[in-house]
């Protein structure tokens, strides 16, 4: 399933905020169809790599390509049309819409109908809504979630709130798809179902996955390359077993395990 050619491809690039650099020369080639982890320790600069990546920030230096196109300045709701979708350390959800709704939104931008026929309510409108309804149940379906699709976003409990970020960003139509901390807050089971989940999606919807993870397990179970990075710095790129074993990767979570549990 894996094509030879990078999809995203990043030219040693920074952001510096003050006399901070919190990410600095960060290279990374991701191939389609890749799943790779990106780790570190508390304030390594992984969120801030995802920001730069979906142009929450413009880097200071350097480069990032997408597909073939240079994405650096692009506002970030451009980044995600290129293809780029992704979910929040923070659960970012509409909390007081459905979740049905939750995943239309994200939708909507992807929608055939026009803004004349909606506003006209035109049957071309109904048709849409119809379209986008029926698709947006298909995605809650693969989540599992089908069943509270009139539940408000802020009354479901913490890991399905997880799942249903990760079914938004999936319902915007990404080729790369970008998860921070997927599996933050999840009791053990969660996270196994979590796991298995994005092995699916990505088979499904021949998905790029690269997360940000402090769970180990999971990190070392499904990537099949990992990037660390220690205070905005790339130490060091490799499989699960080379990570595990790089005397950088040690150092950097010295008094931390980075076997299989928590990070
Ligand atoms: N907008 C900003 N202004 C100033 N400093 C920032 C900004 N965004 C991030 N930083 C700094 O950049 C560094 C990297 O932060 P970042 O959140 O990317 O780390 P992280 O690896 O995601 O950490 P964690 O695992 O704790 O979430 C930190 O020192 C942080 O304070």
């Amino acid at each position: 399933m894996t094509v030879d050619r990078p999809l995203l491809q990043v030219n040693k690039a920074g952001i510096q905020f003050g006399g901070l650099k919190a990410v600095s020369e960060f290279s990374m080639e991701i191939k389609q169809g890749e799943l790779i982890g990106l780790i570190g320790p508390n304030g390594a600069g992984k969120t801030t790599c995802f920001n730069l990546l979906t142009g929450v920030y413009v880097p200071t230096e350097g480069e990032i390509i997408f597909n073939g196109e240079r994405l650096n300045g692009l506002p970030p709701y451009k980044v995600t049309q290129k293809g780029i979708s992704r979910t929040f350390q923070n659960i970012r959800l509409f909390k007081d819409l459905s979740v049905l709704d939750n995943v239309k939104v994200a939708y909507h931008s992807l929608a055939k109908h026009s803004i004349l026929s909606s506003i006209f309510r035109l049957p071309a409108h109904f048709a849409g809504e119809r379209e986008m309804e029926e698709k947006a149940i298909e995605f809650l379906k693969i989540f599992q979630l089908d069943k509270l699709k009139d539940e408000l976003a802020k009354n479901l409990p913490y890991g399905q709130q997880r799942r249903l970020e990760i079914a938004r960003a999936l319902a915007a139509g990404p080729k790369l798809l970008l998860l921070d901390e997927p599996a933050a807050g999840m009791n053990p089971q969660e996270t196994h179902e979590l796991m298995e989940l994005i092995a699916f999606i990505r088979e499904k919807f021949n998905l790029t996955i690269l997360l940000i993870e402090h769970d180990m397990k999971l990190v070392m179970g499904i990537c099949e390359r990992i990037y660390v990075l220690d205070h905005g710095q790339l130490i060091a790129v490799g499989t699960p077993e080379e990570i595990r074993n790089h005397p950088k990767v040690i150092e950097a979570y010295l008094g931390e395990e980075v076997g299989d549990d928590h990070a």
